[in-house]
């Protein structure tokens, strides 16, 4: 079962992690991967006709190894060196461009997305996800802007026609994927507007307006056209909720004396004071927060009922079950202590799970100059949404030059478009818990874990080892490969599981052995999918109209639990069809000898 994370969630701190790039000037090759769309033109000149981008994979990349192995499978090694040459032959851009992406992707692949890429090596077209391809587009971009900024006229134009290329690229996949929004226009902004202008007076600057947008309360919307490498929003430090601000309070004095109180459960406790200071430095804020936070920690009994037989159950219970002891451990007792400071009515039960919904839904963890990384509460960035594509990629760093935080465009967000950001790549009981919302489209890290010992066993020494320690499912048609012994299932779960039935076997062949090990292998895996949707039951979504929000979501939550479990379940029949196919095959041509 997936471990719990019960400490304050990041709202999204995804730091920008590049492949360390190097512009290398000048005469060398074409990369023999190109020399068929660009011609057999591998002479070695000592012109200045040619220029080069490096795409590395850090060694310090924590799937090192795995990413190298993939890397390897599709011809390429680590570091890799792409060199580019304007060519008069048709097709030498997207061949540059193609071979750009394949690697750029795979440096840029996240765990799971690495975990359900295995099953495609033998795929040329490789698409692992949104987050991912945006991100390795704009990989290339930074690239092609640091080569910009030290190469010579003469590559000028190729690094351009390049960059566009990309930013071409970039700007279609964002108008394939957005999702289309609909903003309430019959909703006053009044205390929103307030909070802008307030910012603005402290030095935030802002290209967004916020507006109610239909099923996820505030958003905000581009004031005008913005591109890739546009700031949508900057906002100084001085205004951000940090540990920093509290430390000369009295409240402060009094909670560093606990054992074992972390800083988010300090700022915490005084936010829940500071919401109701109307001398407040932050009294606009806190005035613009929802009075309610609609989130998996308030789910009623019904909706916790809803959900039975899925994992969001447990951790849901699990989740409010944390908060409870952790609430109970500090009060009444703070409160009994020192009234003045813990004044008790603004510190009950209720409260605090207004703030733990605050604090879990709307932070952010930041790097500051300093290097250290600290949970924050960020007016106005907390108007911006989540989007499975998001315009904001990287948000978590300080700007040392500005002392302040940009929220920079990874891709274009036209005039009137919401501007979202990713807040992470979470599955959705993990955005139902802490945010309330399952996104619209398709979720790559929906994913189903497998409480299955991950350990490898030892088998035979030819038979590749997938090093996973843990297992998942993901909905099966998020996977290009159906083919026999890929199934549209994850590799590394397959592979796992043959080891395990039989050690020694060679498997993925078409012997008869082989081919009975895997129909046991998909047996065994339809049952348990087929148990799962047994112990959910059945939802009847014609009621959902009538009920509660959060009986809405549990409803809505189990529907995508029972389509992926019921994918699984296909894919594996589908699968078994195939092999039973090919042992009639195998035993026809035994009996004919
Ligand atoms: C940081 S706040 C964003 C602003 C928020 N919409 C508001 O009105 O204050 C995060 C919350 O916004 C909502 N939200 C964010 N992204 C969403 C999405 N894609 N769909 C629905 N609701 C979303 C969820 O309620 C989430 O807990």
């Amino acid at each position: 079962m997936r471990g719990q994370r019960f400490k304050l969630a990041t709202f999204c701190a995804s730091l920008l992690s590049l492949a360390p790039s190097h512009f290398l000037p000048l005469k060398f090759l074409l990369l023999a991967l190109l020399a068929a769309s660009v011609g057999r033109e591998r002479r070695i000149m000592d012109t200045d006709e040619e220029c080069s981008i490096v795409l590395e994979l850090p060694e310090t990349d924590p799937f090192f190894d795995k990413k190298k192995k993939l890397l390897r499978s599709k011809g390429f090694s680590p570091k890799e060196r792409i060199y580019l040459r304007s060519s008069s032959k048709p097709g030498w851009m997207s061949a540059t461009v193609e071979v750009l992406l394949q690697i750029a992707r795979i440096i840029q692949l996240n765990e799971v997305e690495l975990y359900f890429a295995e099953d495609d090596v033998c795929m040329s077209m490789e698409f692992y996800s949104l987050r991912n391809e945006l991100e390795a587009l704009n990989s290339i971009v930074l690239l092609i802007d640091i080569s910009l900024s030290s190469c010579s006229d003469l590559h000028t134009n190729i690094l351009q026609g390049l960059r566009q290329t990309i930013l071409d690229l970039i700007s279609d996949l964002g108008d394939k994927n957005s999702v289309k929004v609909v903003v309430e226009k019959d909703h006053s902004c009044n205390q929103e507007e307030r909070l802008i202008e307030w910012g603005e007076s402290n030095g935030v600057k802002t290209e967004l307006k916020i507006a109610y947008i239909e099923g996820a309360g505030r958003g905000a919307i581009a004031r005008k056209d913005l591109k890739v490498g546009d700031i949508a929003l900057e906002i100084p430090v001085s205004i951000i909720i940090s540990e920093e601000l509290i430390q000369e309070t009295e409240m402060y004095g009094v909670l560093k004396e606990i054992d074992g109180i972390s800083s988010e459960t300090i700022l915490l406790l005084w936010s829940m004071k500071e919401k109701y200071n109307s001398d407040s430095k932050f009294k606009i804020y806190f005035d613009a927060l929802p009075e309610k936070f609609n989130t998996g920690l308030s789910f009623s009994i019904q909706a916790i009922t809803v959900l039975d037989g899925t994992l969001l159950l447990e951790e849901i219970m699990q989740a409010r079950q944390h908060l409870h002891a952790q609430y109970d451990e500090l009060f009444p007792a703070l409160c009994n202590t020192f009234p003045d400071i813990f004044p008790p009515e603004l510190y009950t039960w209720e409260k605090f799970l207004w703030a733990c919904e605050l604090w879990y839904s709307n932070s952010m963890k930041i790097k500051y100059s300093d290097g250290k990384l600290k949970t924050c509460l960020i007016p106005i960035a907390g108007f911006l949404n989540h989007s499975l594509c998001p315009h904001v990629l990287h948000y978590g760093q300080v700007d040392p030059a500005k002392n302040s935080l940009k929220f920079r465009l990874s891709r274009p967000c036209r005039s009137g478009e919401e501007c979202c950001l990713s807040y992470g790549n979470f599955s959705s009981s993990h955005l139902i818990t802490f945010y309330g919302f399952l996104p619209q489209g398709d979720n790559p890290y929906d994913v189903i874990p497998l409480d299955i010992d991950g350990t490898d066993v030892d088998s035979n020494e030819d038979i590749p080892r997938s090093n996973w320690t843990s297992h998942m499912v993901r909905g099966t048609w998020l996977s290009r490969d159906h083919k026999i012994f890929y199934y549209g299932l994850p590799s590394p779960l397959l592979d796992h599981l043959r080891r395990c039935r039989s050690p020694m076997l060679r498997t993925k062949t078409f012997l008869q052995e082989s081919l009975e090990n895997e129909l046991e292998v998909l047996e065994n895996l339809k049952d348990i999918f087929d148990e799962m949707m047994g112990n959910m039951g059945e939802i009847d979504l014609d009621d959902r109209e009538n009920c509660y929000w959060d009986e809405k979501l549990a409803m809505d939550f189990k529907n995508t639990q029972r389509r992926i479990a019921h994918s699984v379940s296909t894919s594996c029949l589908a699968g078994m069809d195939m092999l039973k196919n090919e042992l009639y095959k195998c035993m026809a041509e035994d009996i004919l000898g």
